[in-house]
């Protein structure tokens, strides 16, 4: 059965690969979203990717998610240290989601080492850079591998 994995990346996301390298790396969002969808392919898995910079069209993507999405792998960005709303909209939805960021927010500011999702999360990853993502897709399927062994 093929299982469906949800990728959110907050906002300035989509500016990856232009600005801040020396912290968030060289890949663009597309080259991401790009090798996430082939992980998720080659573990039998199909992946949708989604990208706002607005906290209330992450809340509506999340609960579209409901009855036809069996894990959330989720960069939240900033909205990560701030946002009660997607925190709720997550726990609301009732889908298994992966907390993933590609620096290591507690080696940065202090206001970074904050999260509203982590003590929710499946899992947490962080300071991999973009490999992170297709980490997160791997632990997704088996994560769901071992969902699906249960039913
Ligand atoms: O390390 C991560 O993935 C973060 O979620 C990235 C967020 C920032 C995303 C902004 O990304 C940019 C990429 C290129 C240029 C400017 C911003 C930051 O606020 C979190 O603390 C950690």
């Amino acid at each position: 059965m093929v299982r469906s994995i949800l990728l959110i990346n907050g906002p300035n996301l989509n500016l990856l690969g232009t600005r801040e390298p020396h912290i968030y790396g060289h890949a663009t969002l597309e080259d991401i979203a790009t090798a996430a969808t082939a992980q998720a392919k080659s573990l039998g898995a199909t992946l949708v990717a989604f990208q706002s910079n607005h906290e209330g069209a992450i809340v509506d993507r999340i609960h579209e998610a409901r009855g036809n999405t069996d894990a959330i792998v989720i960069n939240p960005g900033a909205y990560t240290h701030t946002s009660v709303a997607i925190r709720d909209a997550l726990l609301g939805v009732d889908i298994p989601f992966i907390e993933l960021h590609l620096s290591n927010p507690h080696t940065r500011e202090p206001f970074r080492h904050v999260s509203y999702l982590s003590d929710k999360a499946a899992s947490i990853i962080c300071g991999m850079g973009a490999h992170g993502y297709t980490a997160a897709v791997e632990f997704a399927a088996i994560h769901l591998k071992i969902k699906e062994s249960k039913t």
